[in-house]
């Protein structure tokens, strides 16, 4: 391994290797690391991820890593692509490794489990305030991103400088369109708020209710983030773009997204343990939930539909008794 790399991906699952591939296509050499050697060595020898996004050739910009020491060594910038529940154990592993010069990226979508700390005080409590934070967030598919279909998304950072500077390792000019944005709360905060509410709108569809429900469901959903995110300092711009608005709609609707399809498993009778075994990669919504709605309680804000989908996951209510729940709520403005 030489130390000429320019980004690091930890987490070589379908969306960390989408965006090492991304990374690499634009000509920057990529390292990805995962940890699992035997998987590793596998993505070297056959150039694809074939477990997560088959058939599709890594960029020669790209290459595999199997030691975490080597793979920090070999990059001034991180990008942290892991399910939020090890994010911090990732970072706990990582420090002893770190640059003086490292930056710290993530594209984990979600709250730290148990806690629902935002993932940048993870980050802060772990590591302290020396290196500048980034995260990516938006409507991004792994799958569509790594065949190279047109996508955006959205880059937020502590730094200004190391935003802009992800930002150019990762748009393209083809299929592959950045937009900085000073809002670090609300980037972080919208891509675990729409976990939730495509579990709802993958029940409402799996209970047979049509798109006038589901549409219900993004609009209110929206509501109910916008509500938190103010609550936490976001700013309102945040919640129209690519990190809010763009990723919930995008979950919510199509069944590329493991949370919709698992709100329809579970809308159609089946167990939480079973949709996730079929399902067969990280379902965030599941945790995010209850983090969420957890969170929300904490600070008082009102959030009904997340919290019928709480108690449908961890209350053992009916998808349909939620639904119910819902509608008879008292009439309001808007
Ligand atoms: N897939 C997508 O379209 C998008 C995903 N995201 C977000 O990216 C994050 C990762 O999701 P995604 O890649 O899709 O998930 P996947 O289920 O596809 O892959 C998760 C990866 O994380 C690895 N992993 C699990 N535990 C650890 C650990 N302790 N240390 C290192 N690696 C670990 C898994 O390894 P193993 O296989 O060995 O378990 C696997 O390679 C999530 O927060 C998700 O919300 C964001 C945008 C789009
Ligand atoms: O975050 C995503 C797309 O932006 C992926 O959604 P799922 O985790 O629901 O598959």
């Amino acid at each position: 391994m030489t130390n000429a790399a320019l980004i690091t991906v930890l987490g070589a699952g379908s969306y960390g290797t989408s965006l090492a591939m991304s990374l690499a296509r634009n000509g920057n050499k990529t390292v990805l690391w995962g940890h699992n050697p035997q998987h590793i060595a596998e993505l070297a020898k056959e150039r694809s991820n074939e477990a997560y996004l088959p058939g599709i050739a890594f960029p020669d910009a790209l290459v595999l890593e199997a030691d975490l020491q080597q793979a920090i060594a070999a990059s001034r910038d991180i990008l942290i692509v892991v399910p939020s529940h090890v994010f911090g154990d990732v970072l706990a592993q990582i420090k002893p490794f770190l640059r003086e010069d490292s930056r710290i990226s993530w594209a984990t979508k979600g709250l730290e489990a148990e806690t629902g700390r935002l993932l940048q005080d993870v980050a802060t409590d772990i590591l302290g305030t020396h290196y500048p934070l980034a995260v990516l967030s938006g409507p991004t598919f792994a799958k569509e991103l790594a065949a190279g279909l047109p996508t955006a998304i959205s880059v937020s950072s502590t730094d200004p400088q190391f935003a802009d500077d992800i930002s150019h390792l990762l748009h393209c000019g083809r299929s592959l369109r950045t937009y900085t944005n000073n809002d670090f709360i609300g980037v972080q905060l919208g891509g675990a708020v729409k976990n939730v509410i495509a579990i709802g709108a993958g029940l409402s569809d799996g209970l047979g209710f049509g798109a006038n429900a589901r549409t219900a469901l993004i609009t209110r959903g929206l509501t109910e983030l916008c509500r938190l995110g103010e609550a936490l300092g976001a700013d309102k711009n945040t919640f129209m773009g690519m990190s809010c608005l763009g990723d919930l709609v995008l979950t919510c609707t199509d069944n590329q997204s493991r949370n919709r399809r698992f709100g329809l498993a579970l809308g159609a009778g089946k167990g939480v343990d079973e949709a996730q075994v079929e399902i067969g990669q990280v379902v965030e919504g599941y945790r995010n939930t209850k983090e969420v709605y957890l969170l929300s309680a904490r600070l008082g804000v009102e959030m009904p539909i997340t919290e019928q989908i709480y108690q449908v996951l961890y209350e053992n209510k009916s998808a349909k008794e939620a639904a119910l729940d819902l509608l008879a709520r008292d009439k309001k403005g808007e």
